[in-house]
């Protein structure tokens, strides 16, 4: 049987049901522990008014507030109001529980284009990303000018969240795109285990988590000096939709699929270590003199020490979008990395992994994502964007 999967039970989690604060520091969603589901969407602003893009972001806040903490998105509820009137909440969450909600917004580059105003605060580190190798991008599901994350534990809470901002932002933004992830792929707490991607490996291991304090200051959050004021605080988001050809991989020998990681597949340890948390030793060599961890290896390219240090903090999740018509999964990671700069983190890694990972065989990026995420906000006053409109 699975004798590599068998030990002590995990250590009991907290309440999946819970809620999870909406105020602080930081946004909520970034250093949260991973939940288990995704509905992330990007929209384009409409709305060639800047004062109706400001309303409806405080709308949007006061609504994310609420529902974060279990309630209707709106002040009458799914049933309360006016018979006459549409609801203010639409009502498929009534009667669940928060399930650990969390919604993030990020701002994309094209919102700076001019039609609000906003040229000069656009941060040098929201530079579009470059175009990297072997990429197959599709313009209508990338980009945007507005994207929210939102995480739960519970799919019907994270859709019921994007859904009721679309119906609020309606006349304001559109969706461009909508992506749903289940089965996180990473880990961000020490106090989570690490999950598995549709390849079968342990994913996450070697991620920024938040009880990194000093790293999170160093390689998570932008710091006063390094840009605009306005994102003191906050954290800049790349997001990759990464196809994988799921068949083609599962005809390949376990043997292959371990070197291409540099990772073996039941224990997650770095080839040549024991366990999961060992540090990969890169200099190893076998008794034919090959190094232990290829060259090609996606760990040993995407390794801090093949960048200067450069570090993310991964939250992606796994998709399923159905089947291709071809009798092909359409499935993959949908990847999402939040950093400090871009410019010297995701750009250089993923010039690399572009390059030279050995992954590159099984693997397709079809759509992409960048994102400024403001600070978090402080109270029931404040709202999404008050820094950068102000
Ligand atoms: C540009 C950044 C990265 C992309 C794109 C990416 C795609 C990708 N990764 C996996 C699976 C694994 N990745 C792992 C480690 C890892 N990956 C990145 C970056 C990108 N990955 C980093 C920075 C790291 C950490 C490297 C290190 O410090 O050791 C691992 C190993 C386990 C772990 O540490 O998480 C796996 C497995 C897939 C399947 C994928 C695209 C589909
Ligand atoms: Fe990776």
């Amino acid at each position: 049987t699975h004798a590599l999967l068998e030990g002590p039970p995990p250590a009991a989690a907290a309440s999946t049901s819970d809620p999870v604060p909406f105020y602080g520091e930081h946004q909520a969603g970034i250093v949260t522990p991973a939940q288990d589901r995704l509905h992330f969407v990007s929209f384009d602003v409409t709305t060639k008014k800047r004062a109706e893009l400001v309303d409806m972001l405080q709308e949007w806040t006061v609504a994310a507030a609420r529902m974060t903490q279990g309630k209707d998105a709106g002040t009458f509820g799914a049933v309360g109001g006016a018979i006459e009137a549409p609801p203010d909440d639409t009502g498929e969450a009534l009667g669940l529980p928060p399930s650990g909600l969390t919604i993030t917004i990020g701002f994309g580059p094209s919102l700076f284009d001019g039609r609000f105003g906003l040229g000069a605060k656009r941060p040098a580190a929201l530079a579009d990303l470059p175009k990297f190798p072997a990429e197959d991008l599709l313009a209508d599901i990338s980009g945007g000018d507005i994207c929210v994350q939102a995480c739960a534990h519970d799919p019907q809470i994270a859709v019921h969240a994007i859904r009721n901002l679309a119906r609020i932002g309606f006349g304001k933004v559109s969706v461009r795109w909508s992506q749903l992830g289940f089965g996180r792929t990473s880990s961000t707490s020490r106090a989570q285990s690490t999950a598995r991607n549709l390849m079968g490996f342990k994913d996450g291991t070697n991620n920024l988590k938040l009880e990194d304090a000093a790293l999170l200051r160093q390689q998570l959050w932008a710091a006063p000096g390094d840009g605009p004021a306005w994102m003191d605080g906050g954290s800049y988001m790349v997001t990759r939709k990464i196809r994988m050809n799921i068949e083609t991989w599962d005809r390949t020998s376990l043997s292959e699929q371990q070197q291409i990681f540099g990772r073996d597949k039941g224990e997650g340890a770095p080839l040549g270590g024991k366990h999961e948390f060992d540090e990969p030793d890169f200099a190893a060599k076998g008794a034919d003199g090959t190094p232990t961890i290829a060259v090609d290896a996606h760990v040993r390219l995407a390794h801090p020490s093949s960048h200067g240090g450069a570090r993310l903090l991964r939250r992606g999740y796994n998709y399923v979008d159905g089947s291709d018509g071809l009798g092909r999964l359409d499935a993959g990671l949908f990847f999402i990395a939040y950093q400090r700069d871009p410019r010297k983190q995701f750009v250089p890694i993923q010039m690399e992994l572009g390059r030279t990972d050995s992954l590159n065989e099984y693997i397709k990026h079809v759509s992409s994502g960048l994102f400024a995420c403001p600070p978090g906000l402080r109270d029931a006053g404040d709202y999404w964007g008050r820094t950068l409109f102000a």
